[in-house]
């Protein structure tokens, strides 16, 4: 009886309470009490287009908490992590559990640049590929054929799978950067050991030694792409992982979700988006042109903030705002301040972080489609802690459908 009156209790109460994610809890556990001969209930279609506001797993890396507007990660905020601590710092938090020391920061870094060295056959390869190849779709690539250089690839034990983020995490910029330009038909770089991770990685993508602001608002906009929970890209690797698939086969599904325009190949969109306006009267024309439309605009919105500003926007935001004031430019700000005016008063949408992104990122000199490829570097510290978390305690994810095809009929 008490089996029972439990989950009508807590029906009850998230009613009052209005809170669907608990309610889709309890009719699961409704539903499990109709296999049970318990009490019965109509069949409750347990379907939330697009997953919105489902549970899909437990997890310690990180929570969207709206309520209290902070972004958490292993315990910390990231907005105040942001103003404290580096990249590479955030690395030793995502796959340690905690912030590290001096000594451990500095074994940290050693361990970054030592894993640097790419495999050399990997160049000729990449080189092979059409000049018109995405560099995400090269990072893909590069992915699938470093696993086969693996020699471990079937142990999933948490201290290989640390072993293999941190390689990929030092790899995966040098990769990145002398890919592209391997598709323009130029040679690969080789990365500078007296550069800090994040200034190596400007470095090549740029060609040019950063100045120490640039190198700052780089690193800084790794910072904030690092982790974000559970995004369509950390489901993705997660869903893999949870065959017993390897890392690599989870991040080249992640690479693939994170190009899609609704996701991080939004950052590139909007560049493209501002470089066709000449001011601010020009661009906000544009997005009203587009919203007449029914065009989404990108950099805007986003399942979680909804119609709330994502918080490291307003960061990238003043990173843009001492990039434009450094170089005397503030032509890019302009236009996004009269972008997020229009779209606030029309459509009540705040920006995301890949609005403000975008604009720093052509700012620091960096092609336009290397902009998502970048971002997947950053978030490869938050992808692999999730799919080491997922071999961790692993259950195989297989959800259900609601059919809306035909009924049986003999044939
Ligand atoms: C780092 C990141 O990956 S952040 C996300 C980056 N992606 C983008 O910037 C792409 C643009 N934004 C979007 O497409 C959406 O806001 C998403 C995909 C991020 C979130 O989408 P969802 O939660 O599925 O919301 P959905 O697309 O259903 O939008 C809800 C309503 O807001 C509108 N809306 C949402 N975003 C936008 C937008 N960017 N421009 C115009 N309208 C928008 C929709 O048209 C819809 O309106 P309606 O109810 O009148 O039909
Ligand atoms: O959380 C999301 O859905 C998308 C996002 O902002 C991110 O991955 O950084």
């Amino acid at each position: 009886m008490r089996r029972v009156l439990r989950p009508i209790k807590s029906y009850v109460r998230v009613i009052e309470e209005r809170n669907e994610s608990a309610l889709i809890n309890v009719l699961t556990q409704f539903q499990s009490f109709n296999k049970l001969g318990g009490i019965q209930l109509p069949a409750e279609p347990l379907f939330k287009p697009g997953l919105q506001d489902v549970v899909a797993l437990e997890t310690s890396i990180s929570l969207l908490d709206t309520e209290r507007e902070q972004i958490i990660i292993k315990g910390f905020e990231l907005i105040e992590l942001s103003q404290e601590i580096d990249y590479v710092a955030m690395i030793h938090l995502l796959l340690e559990g905690s912030l590290p020391d001096a000594s451990q920061a500095e074994k940290v870094k050693k361990r970054l640049g030592k894993d640097r060295q790419v495999q050399k056959d990997l160049w000729p390869l990449l080189a092979q590929l059409p000049a018109s190849t995405h560099p995400m779709d090269a990072q893909r690539t590069a992915l699938s054929v470093i696993a086969g250089y693996d020699q471990n690839l079937d142990d999933r034990s948490t201290a290989a799978n640390v072993e293999r983020a941190y390689r990929l995490l030092a790899q995966m910029p040098i990769i990145t950067a002398n890919s592209y330009r391997l598709l323009q038909g130029q040679s690969p770089l080789t990365p500078d050991e007296s550069l800090s991770y994040s200034a190596n990685f400007l470095y090549l993508l740029t060609e040019n030694v950063p100045s120490k602001l640039s190198e700052r608002i780089f690193d800084l906009s790794l910072l904030l792409y690092s982790e974000h929970e559970l995004p369509n890209s950390t489901f993705a690797a997660r869903v893999i992982a949870s065959t017993l698939s390897d890392m690599y086969g989870a991040l080249t599904g992640a690479v693939s979700s994170l190009k899609g325009q609704l996701h991080g190949g939004a950052n590139e969109a909007v560049m493209y988006m501002l470089l066709e306006a000449d001011s601010p009267e020009d661009f906000e024309a544009l997005l009203l042109q587009k919203l007449s439309q029914k065009e989404k605009i990108m950099g805007f919105g986003h399942r979680v903030y909804a119609k709330k500003m994502d918080p490291r926007a307003l960061i990238m935001k003043r990173a843009l705002m001492d990039l434009s004031e450094h170089q005397g430019n503030d032509s890019f700000l302009r236009m996004c301040e009269a972008g997020e005016a229009l779209m606030e008063r029309e459509k009540g949408l705040y920006p995301n972080l890949d609005y403000y992104a975008a604009p720093v990122y052509y700012m620091l000199g960096i092609p336009i489609s290397l902009y998502t490829p970048i971002f997947f570097c950053s978030r490869l510290a938050g992808l692999t802690a999730h799919i080491i978390e997922q071999h961790e305690a692993n259950r195989l994810f297989r959800p259900r459908v609601h059919y809306t095809g035909a009924p049986y009929q003999s044939i």
